[in-house]
């Protein structure tokens, strides 16, 4: 099953056991607005070549669309529509004021230099500048995209409309970023992660983590849970993997990873696949990478007593089941990884309001809602008897489809 349907099977799961009738259904389903753009660019060599990009706005019955530009050359429509309604279902999760949306550009930005990506992303913004904007859509960084490609966001942007800083959020703190973002993903999944091993009754010191993925979210994650007293046993990227029994030296990891640029030929380790992180002996998994890490064939393996999503749409259905069914817990991305859009939230209130908040504040901010989406969603399950990913969607839906009433339709 795509990954695609696989997050339209969570969903229309949840309504059904809410019984939102198909109407209600289909709309709450469907983006509002799907749209498909040209994006042309003279490359260094003085060539032409012509992308494909995406912006997809889900919903926007709570508030502004937001969600993060993925570049990645697999990219195609139908993956940032599926993300973008996670967006919606993250969003209204965490309780922000907030729908949904996703954007792409189908590149492989390793074959482009600094330039060529300036000059792609510029060119995206003008042709999607007239459906974007600080009250309509705000984009944010998400695989491949970082602060820089933000910050060119916002500059591109405000050439048309004036000033904009509220437009995008993720930028680099010299240049109206809020501090804290580039970690709030990885520090919102230690927060939901410190509730779920209380409530399994796992002390955090000594706790086993692999972690597959190792870029914004991944390393940002393994730093902080090693930090808490978490030993990080395996971790991947996309060249391979690297595993130690007895926990791994993270800064020294960071180290070779600054000067290799890879997780792979570190020393403190040994070099080990993919699929030998799925499997490896832990207590704790997180897919921190792309989506469909786990399938059908790699589940019956996984050895972990949690599954913590810090990816989007990293498990498929067949997996969910096969993984329930052996009595893995699976906390589900639009809770654990929600930490990344809630520090974006807090990013546009700085800015619309010419603030600048100290990191401490973000991060109390950021463990109080993380820890309240977590006892809401861990409230729902308890009552309705439902694993925590159906609980998060009964909220989200709830939350949603209410305010879609409120308003009218
Ligand atoms: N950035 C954010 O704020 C948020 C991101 N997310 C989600 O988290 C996930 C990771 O995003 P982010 O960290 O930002 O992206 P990055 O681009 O920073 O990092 C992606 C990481 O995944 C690795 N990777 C890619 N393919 C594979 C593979 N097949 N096996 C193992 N590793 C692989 C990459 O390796 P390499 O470096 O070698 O290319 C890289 O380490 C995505 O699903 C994203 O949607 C969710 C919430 C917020
Ligand atoms: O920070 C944001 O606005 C969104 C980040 C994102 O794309 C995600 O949570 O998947």
């Amino acid at each position: 099953m795509q990954a695609v349907e696989g997050i339209h099977h969570y969903f229309r799961r949840a309504a059904r056991i809410m019984d939102v009738g198909e109407r209600i259904e289909t709309l709450l389903a469907t983006p509002l607005r799907e749209v498909k753009v040209q994006v042309s660019i003279e490359l260094d060599t003085g060539e032409i070549r012509t992308f494909h990009g995406y912006r997809i706005q889900h919903d926007n019955s709570r508030g502004p669309m937001k969600g993060g530009l993925r570049y990645h050359p697999s990219i195609t429509q139908e993956e940032c529509a599926t993300l973008a309604s996670l967006m919606t279902w993250k969003t209204a999760v965490v309780n922000l004021p907030y729908g949904g949306a996703k954007g792409g550009i189908a590149v492989d930005t390793t074959q482009l230099s600094m330039k060529e990506v300036e000059r792609l992303t510029r060119k995206y913004v003008d042709q999607v500048q007239d459906i974007i904007g600080p009250t309509r859509d705000i984009a944010a960084p998400d695989v491949n995209t970082n602060p820089q490609v933000m910050a060119w966001i916002m500059d591109q942007y405000s050439r048309y409309h004036g000033h904009s800083p509220a437009v995008v959020t993720g930028k680099p703190p010299e240049l109206y970023g809020t501090r804290g973002r580039d970690s709030a993903a990885g520090r919102g999944l230690l927060y939901i992660t410190r509730e779920i091993l209380r409530d399994t009754g796992l002390p955090m010191k000594g706790t086993r983590f692999a972690i597959q993925g190792f870029g914004n979210v991944g390393s940002h994650t393994a730093q902080l849970l090693w930090q808490d007293g978490g030993v990080v046993v395996a971790v991947s990227d996309v060249y391979g993997g690297v595993y130690n029994p007895q926990g791994l030296d993270i800064p020294g990891l960071f180290e070779h990873v600054k000067r290799a640029g890879t997780v792979t030929g570190f020393g403190g380790g040994q070099a080990c696949s993919h699929e030998e992180v799925i499997a490896s002996d832990c207590d704790v998994l997180i897919p921190a990478a792309l989506s469909q890490a786990l399938t059908r064939a790699n589940a019956p393996h996984v050895r972990a007593r949690l599954v913590i999503e810090a990816a989007n749409g990293p498990t498929e259905p067949e997996a969910d089941e096969i993984l329930e069914k052996r009595g893995v817990l699976v906390v589900p991305d639009i809770l654990a990884n929600a930490g990344g859009v809630t520090v974006s939230y807090y990013e546009w209130v700085q800015n619309l309001q010419h603030l600048s908040w100290e990191e401490e504040r973000v991060n109390a901010e950021l463990e109080r809602t993380m820890k309240e989406a977590y006892d809401r969603v861990a409230q729902l399950a308890r009552t309705r008897k439902v694993p925590l990913r159906t609980a998060a969607y009964i909220l989200a839906i709830g939350r949603v489809g209410k305010a879609t009433v409120l308003r009218g339709i």
